[in-house]
């Protein structure tokens, strides 16, 4: 039998929108339960440091209000650290940062900065909060995730989203399903997310041992044309058209 795949919304880019004007609309809390409404199982939110969209007051009115788990992406710095121990979400992704990047645009050097991360995951733990590492599909980052102690993996897929259809998109695909049961093999629960989108999602549902996807931009897009309920929807249709397909094959 298949194993359940969450759905984790993301809803950095309702901010975006809203802080385009500085006022409070859009409201990403609004969007956070909608979200929830549609069915999704959890919220992500990523505070940059430079507060581009999440601000403080979003993720201090999102841990008192959505009834969802809350994922909390941010950066290894020691503000951030701080903010996640203050409010003790759900659950906190480590995600690298370059305040000139557009979006993220890797994964976590985890070989390169072990020492750094491991106190990150280790004072996030023992505070109660599911560690995850935002990591390229690079088993020698894996092995450098279980490591340091982290329980949990978030692929990124934003190479996978990027390349073009055909053979270089199996490539990326290959390698995040090679990553994904090495995760299994080394006793870490991986997720993935990052660019994913109506037309790329089902190849990565259909990864068994993937459990989580979070998405947001293409949502958030979507959400302009059809509404933001009807974008989850969609999107958690075709994530369970994937996953059946994966099983079925
Ligand atoms: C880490 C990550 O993938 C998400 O946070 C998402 O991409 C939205 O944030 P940015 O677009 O600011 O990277
Ligand atoms: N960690 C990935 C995420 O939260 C959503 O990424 P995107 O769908 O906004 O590219």
């Amino acid at each position: 039998m298949s194993r359940y795949l969450r759905l984790g919304v993301n809803i950095d880019h309702v901010a975006t929108i809203r802080n385009a004007r500085g006022g409070p609309h859009p409201d990403p809390l609004r969007a956070a339960a909608l979200a929830a409404a549609a069915g999704a199982d959890g919220i992500t939110a990523h505070l940059r440091e430079d507060r581009r969209h999440i601000t403080d007051s979003d993720i201090e009115r999102l841990m008192g209000s959505i009834g969802l788990p809350l994922n909390l992406e941010m950066a290894a710095t020691e503000e951030m650290l701080a903010i996640a121990l203050r409010h003790r979400p759900h659950a906190c992704c480590i995600v690298p940062e370059r305040r000139q990047e557009r979006t993220t645009e890797g994964g976590l050097d985890v070989v390169g900065q072990r020492g750094h991360l491991r106190r990150f995951a280790q004072e996030l733990g023992a505070a109660g909060v599911r560690v995850s590492l935002f990591v390229a599909p690079d088993p020698a980052q894996l092995d450098a995730a279980r490591d340091i102690g982290a329980p949990v993996v978030e692929l990124h897929t934003g190479a996978y989203g990027d390349a073009e259809d055909g053979a270089a998109r199996a490539a990326e695909l290959d390698r995040l399903r090679a990553a994904a049961a090495h995760a299994e093999a080394i006793g870490l629960e991986c997720h993935a997310g990052h660019g994913l989108t109506y037309d790329n999602v089902g190849p990565v549902a259909a990864i068994p041992t993937v459990v989580e996807l979070n998405i947001g931009h293409y949502l958030v897009g979507e959400a302009v044309f059809v509404g933001f309920e009807a974008s989850i929807r969609r999107m958690r249709e075709l994530m369970d058209a994937g996953r059946a397909a994966g099983a079925a094959a």
